[in-house]
């Protein structure tokens, strides 16, 4: 798709505005406009129609912007929507770090250019904290069956003295298994395999903002009104650790409806689905995150999904499409 976008280059579209200062500088701003004010300036001229369709392919050829490893493409066999809009973080950002605006579709593409880093087999760093000669995940860089289980887990960090290719980092070096974002007709979006995954390999984070619990709430809000109008998908998701005392419990709030990362694709199941969500905690980080393992072996162009929770506090909440046995018929939800 790229490709083909690279093709028609911007100087073969024939308009007598071509030399017009403003459409000299398109190809810098166009790439920073949402779908809307994109949509408006191509009814402008033939140029900026051109640019428009270009940088719509480019969204529609990597929804990480190019922030990932690998590129992760949308695909909709459903209706006429090429991609969904979002900014793009690969972390946990603070919500004041949240961008305004995020260039996406410019020329530059960088994720080819990136190395995928292949799981580590061997950890020949010097660092001699705890977690590193424990090893985090096994030689062939896949979570144990039991460490799944547990749902939490540590990783070396900042405070370390190693570096990434230690093996006790097997969830800070981004994307390493090929993904795709597809239009379901009564899901919305989804996020699917396009390759085979193996159970205990690391798929993803779930990236987003923080925010406080009193933002999270008032948020949650309008998302509600939003959801109840139709044609709207939240991504809000709170975690709670219960600390070791028992009496405690560590909340999280990380929303990745407005600046996520592809996590925010993930549908839910109400068989648990295939994927695993562990906490992790890497040393000198205050708070954990949230990661992704396949819980079985994951088939090239499976969807990815996995249980939203058990609560259902509204009674007439949304519909659930999961297909699954067992599903409940509404989608998980709690009080915020
Ligand atoms: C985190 S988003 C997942 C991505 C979303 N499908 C989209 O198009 O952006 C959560 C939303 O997806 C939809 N969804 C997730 N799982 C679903 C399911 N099993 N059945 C129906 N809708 C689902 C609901 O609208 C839910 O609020």
């Amino acid at each position: 798709m790229w490709q083909q976008a690279k093709k028609k280059s911007y100087c073969e579209v024939k308009d007598p505005n071509k030399h017009h200062p403003l459409i000299q500088c398109a190809e810098l701003i166009l790439p920073w406009l949402t779908p809307e004010e994109l949509a408006c300036i191509s009814l402008t001229c033939k140029t900026l129609s051109q640019f428009s369709k270009n940088i719509t392919l480019q969204r529609s050829s990597d929804a990480s912007r190019s922030l990932e490893n690998l590129p992760i493409p949308f695909h909709n066999p459903v209706d006429h929507r090429p991609y969904a809009f979002f900014h793009y973080t690969s972390s946990q950002i603070l919500h004041s770090q949240s961008p305004q605006r995020q260039s996406w579709g410019s020329s530059r593409f960088a994720a080819s250019l990136w190395p995928v880093r292949e799981s580590v087999s061997v950890c020949d760093c010097d660092c001699d904290c705890e977690g590193c000669e424990q090893g985090g995940a096994s030689g062939c860089g896949l979570l144990g069956l039991d460490k799944l289980e547990m749902g939490i887990m540590s990783e070396c960090g900042r405070s370390c003295e190693c570096g990434l290719d230690c093996r006790n980092r097997l969830t800070q070096r981004g994307l390493s298994v090929k993904l795709k974002i597809l239009r379901d007709e009564r899901k919305g979006w989804g996020l699917y395999a396009d390759q085979l995954i193996r159970r205990g390999q690391f798929v993803c984070e779930y990236a987003g903002e923080l925010l406080t619990t009193k933002e999270a709430r008032s948020r949650q809000q309008i998302y509600d009104e939003l959801t109840s109008g139709g044609h709207f998908s939240s991504a809000l998701l709170v975690v709670r650790e219960h600390l070791p005392s028992g009496k405690a419990c560590l909340r999280v709030n990380i929303d990745a409806t407005r600046t996520g990362n592809v996590a925010r694709f993930i549908n839910h199941s109400c068989d648990g689905g295939n994927l695993s969500t562990m906490l992790v905690r890497s040393s000198g980080a205050l708070l954990p995150r949230l990661c992704f393992f396949a819980s079985k072996d994951i088939k090239e162009g499976e969807e990815l999904t996995f249980s939203y929770g058990e609560i259902r506090v509204r009674s007439k909440g949304l519909q659930c499409f999961c297909g699954s046995p067992c599903c409940f018929g509404i989608l998980p939800s709690e009080h915020t």
